[in-house]
């Protein structure tokens, strides 16, 4: 079968220092796959790289049997690659459901056209659901910005949704999360459809473990290793990585 998406021979640089040396990851329909590694070893520069945020000086792209490499974070996302950052990005004076809002209508209104109301009452008809399978209903109401940041989080994950998204990229969804808050995201992550494949960086080992049934460990920028969580859960390579540097 196919993979959703490949990333082939990736390579970045930035100036002297190699931040992915000649890079391979497959990621299938439906799987929850896991980029972790020490500090510094290339993880969010490769989520940049699939994204489209970051163009690479070697290596190619592709999402459902076409070359993306050339495509930008809007087009990709336009394509069904949805992303959300390391800190939430949402709108602070938009209440939730505007956020939500907002963010479905690049897919419900055709490319560079202005919104007539029947788009907008579509976009607005799928941001109830979208809010209420984040936890998030009773707060529908309330500006993005008076959220706790666990909510806020959980917000970005429900506008991501809005996108329609086939791949949903994770970039340290748990980052600055209390540990009630990341169960709460374990259970939000877990009830998400299989139609939806996930990449998921993180250093919560915990999530990764819970949530994965593959990981990828990238180390100085290569791939040190990949396989199921029990797999890299033993590998000594992966705890001489660890050992030698994480946060
Ligand atoms: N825009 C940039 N300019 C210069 N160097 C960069 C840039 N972005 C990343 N780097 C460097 O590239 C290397 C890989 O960084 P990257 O953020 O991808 O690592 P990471 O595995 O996500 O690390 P962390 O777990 O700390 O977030 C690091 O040495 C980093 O300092």
């Amino acid at each position: 079968m196919n993979p959703l998406l490949s990333a082939e021979d990736v390579s970045v640089r930035y100036g002297s220092l190699t931040a992915l040396a000649g890079v391979d990851l497959s990621i299938h329909d439906g799987q929850r796959h896991a980029l972790i590694g020490p500090n510094g070893a290339g993880k969010t520069t490769l989520l940049n790289v699939i994204g489209g945020a970051t163009k690479p000086q070697r290596g190619a792209v592709r999402f459902a049997g076409r070359d993306i490499s050339r495509l930008g974070p809007a087009a990709r996302a336009r394509r069904g690659i949805n992303r959300i950052h390391q800190r939430p990005a949402v709108f602070p004076t938009l209440t939730a459901t505007e956020n939500v809002v907002v963010a479905a209508l690049p897919r419900v209104i055709p490319r560079r056209r202005w919104w007539p109301g029947g788009r907008r009452r579509t976009a607005q008809h799928r941001a109830g659901p979208l809010l209420e399978r984040m936890g998030l209903a009773d707060v529908a109401a309330v500006p993005a910005g008076y959220l706790a940041h666990g909510q806020q989080r959980q917000l970005e994950i429900a506008m991501a949704l809005a996108g329609s998204p086939r791949l949903l990229l994770l970039d340290e969804p748990a980052a600055g999360l209390s540990a009630a808050e990341v169960g709460r995201l374990l259970d939000l992550l877990r009830a998400l459809p299989r139609a939806i494949a996930v990449l998921l960086v993180e250093h919560r080992l915990d999530l990764v473990y819970a949530l994965c049934d593959t990981v990828t460990v990238l180390r100085d920028g290569q791939t040190l290793a990949a396989g199921t969580p029990d797999e890299i859960r033993t590998s000594p390579l992966v705890r001489q990585a660890y050992a030698d540097g994480v946060a």
